[in-house]
């Protein structure tokens, strides 16, 4: 379908308009020309226009009723009234009502986990939450513990910002100041005892971070989780849910999930089953793929509305501090007496440089030695290797900041890889 010239489409209470851009080089222009809409919980504001492109899978929702002007080249386009919001917003009230009572007795607000399998759109609910928390006054923290599809990192890592306005219509949440631990792996999975490790770090210190904040530890926590539902990735979940002490869990679209969840909880907790919404877009692995190799380009460049100019330099093998967390599994019986294998997993070990290195991001931790608690020390940012030369003994880094790397770095090595064609 394609919209040129533009056209009004009139909405009705309680209904959204969605479209999907999936052309190259298209985009589409919106804007509000009366009522009120909201995108994701951003209120749209009133002649303003708002562009999207490629790959935007946008849903513009309305309470009240409005008429929403558009244009450009769009490949899918519909009306629903069928949507999940009036729950959605309805988690919201229950939160509230939480935080309400934490202020009173300066207590922690409510600490909420957004659960389910892939695609339910468990990274809307969470942003609709928090725009709901901000628009009220609150100043939540948001917690992203998709390694698979890092939403304020990149994938790879965990991280927490401090949410205070909120997202932009366009962009989402600024990223400003997030606490960032290293993971190293698209998937729990690749090394599941050092997950829930880190998960239990980042438990650990934004807990503790919401003590020096009155009105952010009234707020609570939006936690978005993996979409890996099943035997290991649900014990992640409940590990995670138990780390955080959650109070809330909500559960997107699968009621064996809902169903388990009940059963393996605290009596305490709030498990609650909701809808997914229609207008959540399957995507495929290609599609995940390409959504992980945006965010980190978009790390390193930037976007369009605000480019970035990364530098390029060289290291030296000799100058190039390099670990990886976890060493390759041994059986329990070559082990040295009083330790067990998974202790390998959470091991760090020294990575020789050799030509398999090109294209890996590595994250520039904290830490300064290994003697450090590498694994619970947040990282400063990344860098992306573009060449190893063998015979100069050198690697040249894309890095956000220029030479030379901070004094005694110490890098980590990531299986995520990012190949640097930006021209
Ligand atoms: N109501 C809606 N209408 C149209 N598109 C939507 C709607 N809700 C979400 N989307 C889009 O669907 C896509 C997937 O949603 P989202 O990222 O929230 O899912 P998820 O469950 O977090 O995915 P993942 O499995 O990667 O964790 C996003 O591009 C989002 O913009």
């Amino acid at each position: 379908m394609s919209e040129d010239q533009g056209k009004d489409y009139t909405l009705e209470s309680d209904s959204e308009l969605r479209f999907e851009i999936e052309q190259k080089d298209a985009k589409v222009l919106v804007s509000l020309v009366s009522g009120f809409a909201e995108l994701f919980g951003t209120e749209l504001v009133k002649k303003k226009q708002y562009e999207f492109g490629v790959g935007a899978k946008v849903a513009i929702f309305t309470y009240q009723g409005c008429v929403l002007h558009v244009s450009g080249k769009m490949d899918v386009c519909y009306i629903s009234k069928e949507t999940p919001m009036v729950q959605y917003v309805n988690c919201h009230a229950a939160l509230e009502q939480f935080r309400m009572e934490a202020e009173e007795k300066d207590r922690y607000g409510p600490v909420a986990m957004v659960v389910g399998p892939m695609d339910v759109g468990k990274s809307t609910l969470c942003r609709i939450l928090l725009n709901y928390a901000v628009r009220v006054g609150r100043r939540p923290l948001y917690a992203d513990l998709d390694v698979g599809q890092g939403s304020i990192a990149i994938s790879g890592s965990v991280a927490t910002i401090l949410i205070e306005r909120p997202a932009n219509v366009e962009e989402g949440f600024a990223k400003t100041a997030p606490l960032v631990y290293h993971f190293g792996h698209k998937s729990p999975s690749g090394n599941s005892v050092l997950y829930n490790a880190v998960v239990s770090k980042m438990a650990e210190v934004t807990l503790q971070s919401l003590n020096s904040n009155k009105r952010t530890k009234s707020s609570g926590i939006i936690i978005n989780t993996c979409g890996w539902v099943k035997g290991s990735g649900y014990a992640h979940l409940l590990h995670a849910a138990k780390a955080y002490g959650a109070c809330a869990i909500f559960v997107l679209d699968q009621e064996r999930l809902y169903n388990e969840l009940l059963r393996d909880v605290p009596k305490g907790v709030h498990v609650v089953l909701l809808p997914k919404s229609g207008g959540v877009v399957e995507r495929s692995k290609e599609l995940r793929h390409e959504a992980r190799d945006q965010r980190i380009k978009e790390y390193f460049y930037g976007n369009t509305r605000a480019p970035f100019y990364p530098f390029s330099f060289e290291v030296k093998f000799q100058d190039l501090r390099l670990y990886k967390i976890g060493a390759p599994p041994l059986p329990d019986s070559c082990m040295p007496i009083g330790m067990k294998a998974e202790d390998n997993k959470t091991k760090v070990v020294a990575v020789t440089p050799t030509p398999a290195l090109i294209h890996h991001v590595l994250a520039l931790s904290f830490a300064e030695s290994v003697e450090d608690d590498v694994i619970g020390t947040n990282v400063a940012g990344f860098c992306c290797v573009t060449e190893v030369d063998m015979e100069r003994q050198a690697v040249m880094l894309l890095s956000p900041q220029p030479r030379p790397l901070p004094p005694n770095a110490l890098l980590l090595w990531s299986e995520l890889q990012f190949m640097d064609n930006h021209t």
